[in-house]
């Protein structure tokens, strides 16, 4: 019911005009054909006078006979176009209400979850199908309840019988109908994780960044074939569904026709006993015609609008939920202020699912204001998770992380990531202008060009862009092309990453600066002057760096080293040195690499 509700006032939002325009079209087209019935009737009255038929007025029955079947026609036309404009604008209404919803949550746990994406999935199959359903099986309730009502009157007036018997008839049909709604919709949440399985396999068979190690390993036939598995998995579960509906519908109708000729052997005996005249057969075979069309619509409507509610019920509980979305975070309310003490992790535990392993246990320290604090450990030490903490993509199980002593959670979120600057180690290349790529990292300066290229200078990125054959207006992507479809041009992973690192400089009124391996596609030198110029940028501002390149962190105001989600170690370079434990270890075992190098050679 309240799926019900969310379709309709979705359609009304869309789009009035047509909604109305389809209501009256819908009442008066219900009309026509009780009157296109009536005119026949009153024309085979006529001609059944034989000679002493009125000529004329036959004429004129039939003439309003035909006009009401061309009107017919017509209002049939129009709604189909109108039906068409209306689902365009619902499909817009319903879209964007979908994804303001998913850009509304906070963090990025809900995306993670694979029963949340098969919700997503069908929310958005639902989103544009079932208001659409609703629409469609309402009209098709009013018309055929209009020209129900108009023709169960004629029945009844003219014999009762057949009228009971094709209301008796109807009920079993809805019961039947109900029954398939459920099942088809069942069957198609059931494929839905299949069908995204397929997907994600055709996505990979295509996209162009598969595309080298697909070739080079020799891995397409294993995906096609992933992909066609996951492809008969799927059709084989809706075609099950589709077979008992299309079995139990053949038995409606037959059942249908059986009505149909119980009706017509009760008019027979009407017309033999001098009960009934030939206009009222004639009235009454097209009325039971209509009245069983009409009726067995509506029932099958209702057989696709059960379907399409069930799996609305996906988007009404994402779009309007009464409860939080797993892993969903709240946003907090309170201002945020420019970081005048620091950034503190403060007894941090953390694991990404309830019952997963810990990935950091007991995290405690502070990024101060104005000071550069440089992140060390192995492979999977929880680095980068840290990182996602500090920006609130994740909130922790246990203990806070605080920003001037305020926890994250109470901070308006979006305040927040306007106060930081940001690159990830997995950063994105957008099929985008080469200035947007940048101008992505602060939307104030998205056309400023100046602005893009000092971040795009301080990322020792300018030259290289400038060379592209529309310079900053350049496409960055090989499978789109630009406004004016000119082909794009491809850089390399190193320059990309001097792109996503342009990108968070163009914040440069940020109080924290995130980065989490910005120098690994680097070349030596460029690693060297990038580093130099980060340097020089954390000055007055709050860095948190993560680097395997331990060198890059030996200038750090502060290291912190990570073992198992746990703080192993903590001080300056020197200190460390001093210390001579995992740190000094990691950093000798870098230098001896470089230092055997050069004996080498
Ligand atoms: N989204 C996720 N869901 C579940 N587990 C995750 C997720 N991201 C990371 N992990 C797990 O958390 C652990 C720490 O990962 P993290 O990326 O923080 O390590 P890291 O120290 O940054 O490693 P690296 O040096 O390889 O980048 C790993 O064991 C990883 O498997």
């Amino acid at each position: 019911m309240r799926a019900a509700l969310v379709a309709l006032r979705l359609a009304w939002r869309g789009h009035k005009g047509a909604l109305l325009a389809i209501s009256v079209l819908t009442v008066a087209g219900g009309m026509l054909p009780v009157a296109g019935a009536w005119a026949s009737k009153l024309l085979f009255d006529e001609l059944s006078r034989g000679q002493q038929a009125d000529g004329e007025r036959a004429l004129l029955v039939a003439v309003a006979s035909a006009v009401a079947v061309a009107l017919g026609g017509a209002v049939g036309y129009a709604l189909g176009h109108l039906m068409t404009v209306a689902q365009a604008a619902i499909g817009l209404v319903a879209g964007d209400d979908l994804y303001r919803r998913v850009n509304s949550f906070v963090g990025i746990a809900p995306f993670e979850n694979p029963s949340f994406r098969d919700r997503l999935e069908l929310a958005q199959q639902a989103a544009e199908q079932a208001p659409f359903a609703l629409l469609t099986f309402a009209m098709a309730t009013a018309h055929g309840f209009v020209s129900v009502v108009g023709f169960a009157g004629v029945l009844f007036a003219v014999e009762p019988t057949v009228g009971w018997l094709l209301l008796a008839a109807a009920l079993p049909e809805l019961v039947i109908q109900v029954g398939l709604a459920r099942q088809r919709a069942r069957a198609t949440e059931e494929a839905t994780s299949i069908f995204r399985t397929r997907y994600m396999f055709q996505v990979l068979l295509t996209d162009v960044r598969a595309a080298r190690e697909l070739r080079l390993f020799g891995l397409g036939d294993l995906f096609r074939g992933r992909m066609l598995s996951a492809l008969r998995r799927a059709n084989g579960i809706e075609l099950r569904a589709g077979r008992r509906t299309a079995t139990a519908q053949s038995g409606l109708s037959v059942a249908s026709a059986l009505v149909l000729l119980a009706g017509t052997v009760v008019a027979v005996r009407g017309v033999l006993r001098g009960e009934l005249t030939l206009g009222d057969v004639v009235l009454y075979l097209g009325a039971m015609a209509s009245l069983q069309s009409g009726l067995s619509g509506i029932m099958s409507q209702l057989g696709d609008v059960g379907t399409g509610m069930r799996l609305f019920g996906n988007y009404v509980s994402l779009v309007h939920p009464r409860e939080p979305s797993p892993g969903e975070q709240a946003d907090g309310a309170r201002p945020v202020e420019p970081l005048h003490t620091g950034l503190t992790f403060e007894d941090v535990w953390f694991r990404y699912t309830p019952d997963g392993p810990w990935i950091l246990r007991g995290v405690s320290f502070t990024v101060a204001a104005g000071s550069s604090m440089g992140l060390v450990g192995v492979n999977g030490a929880g680095k980068s998770t840290l990182v996602k903490l500090a920006c609130r993509f994740y909130d922790p199980e246990r203990g806070r992380v605080l920003w001037d002593g305020v926890d994250l959670r109470e901070l308006d979120v979006a305040a927040l990531r306007r106060r930081m600057g940001a690159v990830f180690q997995d950063f994105m290349a957008y099929d985008l202008i080469a200035s947007e790529n940048i101008g992505l990292g602060d939307l104030r300066y998205l056309d400023d060009l100046p602005r893009i290229r000092t971040a795009a200078g301080l990322a020792r990125i300018d030259e290289a862009l400038e060379r592209l054959p529309k310079a900053y207006r350049t496409m960055l992507s090989r499978s789109f092309q630009d406004d004016e479809a000119d082909d794009g041009a491809a850089l390399s992973g190193g320059q990309w990453q001097r792109v996503a690192l342009a990108r968070s400089l163009l914040r440069e009124d940020a109080d924290l600066l995130i980065l989490d391996e910005p120098t690994a596609s680097l070349d030596a030198e460029a690693a060297q002057q990038v580093s130099e110029v980060l340097r020089h940028l954390r000055r007055g501002r709050a860095s948190l760096m993560v680097s395997h390149r331990l060198s890059a962190l030996r200038r750090c105001d502060e290291i912190v080293v990570l073992d198992g989600g746990v703080v192993i170690e903590n001080g300056d370079h020197d200190a460390l040195m001093t210390l001579g434990g995992e740190y000094a270890r990691l950093f000798e075992l870098q230098a001896a690499d470089y230092q055997d190098a050069r004996v080498g050679s």
